[in-house]
């Protein structure tokens, strides 16, 4: 899915309405139903609303919502600043709702006598993608106070007092709401962490704006959605034998860190490769060869690795504990220079390579790494927040040809385009050592299995996120461990094939 900035919206959503054609208001009147919708199947318990409309359609919206919810039998409540000019739909929608005798309409300033029942869901459609400065003033009050009330805030569009596509300065009031219900778009500010927790959970709706539009608007971003990985993805052909799925190779592990080796090799194995090597030193060989005995093990030194020659066909993953030792480094080194084909580099291999600003050149073009925040500073240096990172990033992948994959809660994919992918599947279960082992070897799995180098990253960043949210399910965020997720990988193919199967 394209993420547009907030003007090119306002562009589709004018283009939507030119060439539909459909009225301003009649689109506004969609958006609310969309709303309505998923607010009537989604809270049950819940049967009082408070909503909070602005003077843009933001506050239109606001308006409409009001008055379905209300025509479906909810009890509502509205607060608005009569004092200033509405936007020309937000004013019809207010002479609507002006009209209906249940619904009372207070100004803002009244709201600290308004007594908030426990259960009441606030709905904030204040300010959303027309949001053109910080907030300040008598609404920055307001949203101050509503922030510290309990009750359950579901904004429209966007919380108020985010913009759709930057970060605002830090000591910006935000609404903080617990659900954001936007329309047709992610925004890239719900996918960035100092923006991205204002917004809650995020619901996408559809409000059919225009197709032409969306497929001839041109831009950079993209989330990685159900399109995306059906184009992807390929059924294993069942007349194909074991060199059909290619070799794979990671090479890692040193006195101390086997396990980030033994995870990252069963991940490959799990994700289908043919062929499965590990290269690791000589004190790993019995844990490994226990613990994933499908795959081959290749001495690559005794306490750390000192040789990184492996099968020339094969896909090299490079780094889970690998340990950063001084010959380790040395021989990693001359390894990147004498190689020419794509490679998966991850963490100690990382840190091996920032040791030294040159040693970025000697990364193979096409190559894909795999860089953590903390990793991607060491490599490339320190940014002011993450959108300016991921900027960084797209000139790096620009200048050195390579693939970033930026882990992250949302992780981006920066291809040497400088297009990002943002993904949306994972959750904090990740958040624990061994769960980027596990990403290098389905990268690396992939890779060997013919993706394209573009396909392999955002296919395996999707499928770790998605195996994560199986394993989340039987185990708890809480609970589940790197090696549950990699025992999902099952269930994460039988739902890709069941997405891309011709089924009758
Ligand atoms: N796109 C779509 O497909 C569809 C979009 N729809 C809806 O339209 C919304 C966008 O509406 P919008 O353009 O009218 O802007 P909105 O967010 O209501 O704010 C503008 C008003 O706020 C004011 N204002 C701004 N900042 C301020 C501040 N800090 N403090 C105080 N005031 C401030 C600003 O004043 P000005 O900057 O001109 O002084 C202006 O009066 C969009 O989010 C969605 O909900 C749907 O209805 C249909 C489909
Ligand atoms: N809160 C989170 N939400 C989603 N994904 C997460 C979260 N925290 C971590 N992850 C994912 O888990 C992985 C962690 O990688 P990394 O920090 O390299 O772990 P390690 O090196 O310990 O294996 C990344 O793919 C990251 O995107
Ligand atoms: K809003």
């Amino acid at each position: 899915m394209k993420i547009f900035t907030a003007e090119q919206i306002s562009n589709c959503d004018q283009y939507t309405i030119k060439n539909e054609p459909v009225s301003s208001v009649h689109l506004m009147e969609r958006a609310a139903e969309a709303c309505v919708e998923w607010i009537s199947e989604n809270c049950n318990h819940h049967r009082n609303f408070v909503v909070f409309c602005g003077n843009g359609n933001n506050g239109g919206d606001g308006f409409a919502i009001a008055r379905m919810l209300y025509q479906k039998g909810f009890d509502i409540d509205v607060f608005t600043n009569t004092k200033i000019k509405f936007s020309t739909d937000a004013q019809e929608n207010f002479r609507h709702i002006k009209e209906i005798s249940g619904i009372t309409i207070r100004e803002f300033k009244e709201v600290l006598n308004y007594r908030f029942d426990s259960r009441t869901v606030i709905v904030d459609a204040l300010f959303g993608t027309g949001l053109s400065r910080s907030l300040n003033g008598d609404v920055k009050d307001l949203v101050e106070f509503l922030n510290q009330k309990k009750n359950i805030k579901i904004s429209i569009d966007l919380p108020s007092g985010l913009l759709a596509d930057t970060v605002s300065d830090s000591d910006s009031v935000v609404f903080m709401a617990d659900y954001t219900l936007s329309f047709q778009f992610w925004k890239k500010s719900f996918l960035h962490a100092e923006t991205g927790k204002f917004a809650g959970k995020v619901e996408i709706l559809d409000i059919n704006l225009s197709e032409d539009f969306i497929e001839e608007t041109e831009t950079g971003d993209f989330v990685i959605d159900d399109e995306v990985i059906k184009s992807i993805f390929k059924i294993r052909n069942e007349f194909s034998h074991k060199g059909t799925y290619g070799k794979a190779a990671i090479i890692g592990g040193s006195y101390g860190k086997m396990g980030a080796v033994v995870l990252s090799t069963r991940a490959v194995l799990k994700a289908g490769a043919g062929l499965t090597f590990t290269v690791a030193p000589k004190c790993g060989y019995e844990i490994l060869q226990t613990s994933d005995p499908e795959a081959m093990f290749i001495e690559g030194g005794k306490d750390y690795i000192e040789n990184f020659d492996v099968e020339e066909t094969a896909v090299c993953g490079i780094g889970p504990g690998l340990g950063t030792h001084e010959k380790t480094a040395k021989s990693l080194l001359n390894f990147l220079k004498s190689c020419s084909k794509p490679l998966i580099l991850d963490a100690d291999a990382l840190n091996i390579i920032a040791q030294d600003p040159a040693n970025l050149n000697l990364i193979p073009v096409k190559s894909i790494i795999t860089p953590h925040p903390k990793e991607f500073e060491r490599l490339f240096g320190k940014t002011e927040n993450s959108f300016e990172r991921t900027e960084l990033a797209k000139n790096k992948s620009r200048e050195l040809h390579i693939y970033i994959v930026l882990k992250d809660h949302h992780t981006q994919i920066i291809t040497p385009e400088g297009k990002v992918f943002y993904n949306i599947t994972g959750n904090s279960g990740l958040a624990k050592g061994g769960s980027g082992d596990i990403l290098t070897g389905i990268i690396t799995s992939f890779l060997a299995q013919k993706y394209s180098e573009h396909e392999a990253a955002i296919l395996a960043v999707w499928f770790h996120g998605k195996a994560a949210e199986f394993a989340s399910e039987k185990h708890s965020k809480e609970s589940m461990l790197p090696s549950d997720v990699i025992k999902e990988f099952g269930n994460v193919f039988s739902e890709l094939n069941d997405k891309v199967q011709k089924l009758l």
